[in-house]
């Protein structure tokens, strides 16, 4: 088992962040959690609880105490300031907080004090109006492994499943950019590195890769557009030049029902809601956000801060839950 601790961090208080993590410690044992804290509040936290009526002992704690007192209570790193948010109500006002959690848990992941990062969901248009220039967790994780630095990270998202994973090539740019966005060069740097963790993190001896097409029927032989042809294919015949097993462009309608997906680990989408439409409908409930190609491991829900029910206590913790699993699997010792 891990000896250091997975950090959670806060996510967007005002959505269901706070009370999935209270409720995944409610449910340690019979899910057989290892130890975790979250940075966050603690008094924000205790309300939540409060609210709830949900009795969670919460108990300040330093990376190196979580083991001992995991058991008994849930950890917190406090942050620096108080968190006045309120469920179901988003404010920006809360963005340092979130921001701050988030920076933490990676300088003590990166200074080898906790094994993950496990985020709590965050609402990009709220960081947004305060300020925050990257695009969500998986740009800014990457910009803060690279710390100032010469050396720079490609992070690539994968949600992935027992059933199906899935990594959308674009991700968080309008429909209408994504064929300018779109490139050989983009197809091929992703493919590597999914080939390469699902080898070395998911211990796949030979990772099969699938891609899909942009277009309907991967185009039509040019008909019905033609990226497939220019951008796609060549990227697939790159990385089986690589060694790597890489199929298509396939036809994307066709390539996520069950005896597809067992032809592959892991399909390459070219957008984003190409990749997350079948594995949220899939696996709504287990799926997990995980980032490649970082020098650490970062898992997340795959949902996001579902304002309209936070506070509510109906919220199902069975993602965080999951990402909690996956990055004990994947994180350091
Ligand atoms: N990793 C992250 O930080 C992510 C953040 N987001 C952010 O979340 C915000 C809201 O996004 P939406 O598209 O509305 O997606 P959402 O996942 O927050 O909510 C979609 C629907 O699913 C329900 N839902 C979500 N999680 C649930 C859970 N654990 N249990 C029961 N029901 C659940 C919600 O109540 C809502 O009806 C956006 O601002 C987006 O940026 C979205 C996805 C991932
Ligand atoms: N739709 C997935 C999502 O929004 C997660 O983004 P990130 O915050 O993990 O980059």
């Amino acid at each position: 088992m891990n000896r250091r601790p997975l950090l959670l961090t806060q996510g967007d208080p005002s959505g269901i962040g706070p009370e999935l993590t209270l409720k995944a410690w409610l449910q340690r044992e019979r899910a057989s959690l290892p130890p975790f804290a979250v940075v966050a509040d603690p008094d924000h936290l205790g309300r939540v609880a409060t609210a709830l009526g949900w009795n969670v002992p919460i108990q300040v704690a330093q990376p190196s105490q979580v083991h001992a007192i995991f058991s008994r209570a849930l950890p917190v790193l406090p942050l620096s300031a108080a968190v006045s948010a309120r469920a179901g109500q988003p404010d920006p006002a809360s963005a340092p907080s979130v921001i701050e959690s988030i920076e933490t848990a990676v300088r003590l992941v990166r200074a080898g004090e906790a094994s993950a990062v496990v985020t709590n969901p965050i609402a990009k248009h709220v960081l947004y109006e305060a300020g925050f220039r990257h695009p969500g967790h998986t740009e800014f994780l990457a910009a803060l492994a690279s710390d100032g630095g010469s050396e720079s990270w490609h992070p690539v998202m994968m949600l992935w499943s027992e059933q199906l994973a899935v990594v959308p090539v674009t991700v968080h740019i309008p429909l209408s950019d994504v064929p300018s966005a779109l490139t050989t060069d983009l197809i091929v740097t992703t493919g590597r590195i999914v080939a390469r963790e699902l080898r070395e993190r998911f211990g796949i001896a030979a990772p099969r890769l699938a891609l899909a097409g942009l277009n309907p029927h991967a185009g039509e032989s040019g008909s019905m557009g033609t990226e497939d042809m220019r951008v796609i294919a060549p990227a697939v015949e790159i990385l089986r030049q690589d060694g790597i097993d890489a199929a298509g462009p396939l036809p994307a309608d066709t390539m996520f029902h069950a005896r597809a997906r067992s032809r592959y680990d892991a399909a390459l989408a070219m957008y984003h809601d190409q990749a997350l439409i079948p594995i949220k409908t899939i696996a709504f409930d287990e799926a997990v956000n995980v980032t490649l190609g970082l020098p650490f491991v970062r898992t997340s829900p795959d949902h996001g801060t579902a304002f309209d029910i936070a506070g509510k206590g109906i919220a199902r913790p069975d993602s965080l839950i999951a990402a909690i699993r996956l990055a004990a699997r994947l994180g350091a010792p």
